[in-house]
């Protein structure tokens, strides 16, 4: 039985519809990344799981029990769920030691339970500084023990590391999840950024408009996108137009065979999407000719514009394998596709 259930949930603020039948399920200690651009509707759905606002329909379970549904409201503080809002929220005059103590109930193992949290974080120098004498990505450590402190049985991060650079934030993310793993905490993580929800999650949820466009594990999500749309938000996406033909889609780059959770396209007018990396560039080799009429190095990936028949195609490849400017030569597709109609 799954840990969490939430089934057909819908909300909205005054005239507008901003949650329009959400259904999720998540196992007991895994960790479901929820993707999508701003203002989709992610902070909304975790408030509502976390009792800050109650539904409008449908129905919100922990294991059995139900914590919310037209007629049910559970308040937060009898939920057991740790929050991690944006930007840590720390109390400024509190020690390290005074914020992860504030949630928790006044008894005799206040002070062991707070050491304990202390050596999880990995900060057990650290219990007698204040927030500003932290790093920021100590500050989101702390403030992530404070959230786990009470021994929640659900972790809502929002977005906890968007005030971070991205080496700092894909690092302190893929810590932050590795201590959650250690505790067997189930846990919702909201994020914009794709690398991210690849990185850490079991699950990962693609929400657009008030939907789920897409829930399965990352490689599904990346591989097998169940829409375009799902494609553009997950990465980069070449779309080709093609036609239905034996064992896949013909393309300007041949035929391309398609996964089998593929939904069969109609023959004509279909669209084949491809990912950057499945563009292979070789010299002799099964493949259509192709040239290079633009060239744009960017590091560690190069920016090249290939002309076939009478189609140009953008693509990114690997700096060291990219071909030169006016190199002809041959294109082809490596693995599988997906396509719709
Ligand atoms: N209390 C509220 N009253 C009215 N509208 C609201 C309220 N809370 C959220 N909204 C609206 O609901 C929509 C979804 O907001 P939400 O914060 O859930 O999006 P989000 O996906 O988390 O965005 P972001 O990634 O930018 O944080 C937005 O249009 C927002 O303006």
């Amino acid at each position: 039985m799954s840990h969490i259930r939430i089934d057909n949930i819908h909300k909205s603020f005054g005239p507008v519809e901003v949650l329009k039948g959400i259904d999720l399920e998540l196992e007991q200690g895994s960790v479901l990344a929820l993707l999508g651009p701003s203002g989709c509707g992610k902070t909304t759905l975790l408030r509502l799981i976390a009792g800050f606002d109650p539904v409008d329909e449908g129905s919100i379970h922990f294991g059995q029990k139900l914590m919310a549904s037209s007629s049910v409201f559970v308040p937060p503080e009898r939920r057991r769920i740790g929050y991690v809002p944006q930007e840590g929220a720390l109390f400024p005059h509190l020690t390290v030691e005074g914020n992860l103590a504030y949630g928790l109930p006044k008894c005799a193992n206040r002070k062991q339970r707070v050491a304990e949290v202390l050596e999880l974080i990995g900060l057990q120098d650290f219990g007698h500084r204040y927030p500003h004498e932290l790093s920021g990505g100590q500050q989101q450590r702390v403030a992530l023990g404070r959230a786990l402190a009470p021994d929640p049985q659900l972790v809502l991060l929002d977005e906890p590391f968007n005030a971070l650079d991205l080496e700092l934030r894909r690092s302190m993310c893929e810590d932050v999840i590795a201590l959650l793993r250690k505790t067997g905490t189930t846990a919702i993580l909201v994020t914009h950024d794709p690398g991210e929800a690849f990185a850490v999650s079991d699950q990962l949820a693609v929400m657009m408009k008030g939907q789920i466009m897409q829930c399965a594990p990352p490689e599904t999500i990346y591989w097998q996108p169940a829409s375009e749309t799902v494609a553009r938000l997950t990465g980069d996406a070449i779309f080709m137009p093609g036609e239905c033909a034996e064992g896949g889609i013909r393309s300007a780059l041949g035929v391309i065979p398609l996964y089998s959770s593929c939904p069969v396209p109609s023959c004509h007018n279909a669209t084949v999407m491809v990912r950057p990396e499945q563009f292979q560039w070789c010299q002799n080799c099964k493949g259509v000719p192709a040239w290079v009429t633009r060239r744009s190095f960017r590091g560690d990936h190069t920016l090249i514009e290939v002309e076939i028949d009478d189609m140009c195609l953008s693509l990114r490849m690997p700096s060291l394998t990219t071909p030169q400017l006016g190199e002809s030569g041959h294109l082809r597709v490596l693995g599988k596709c997906m396509a719709w109609a």
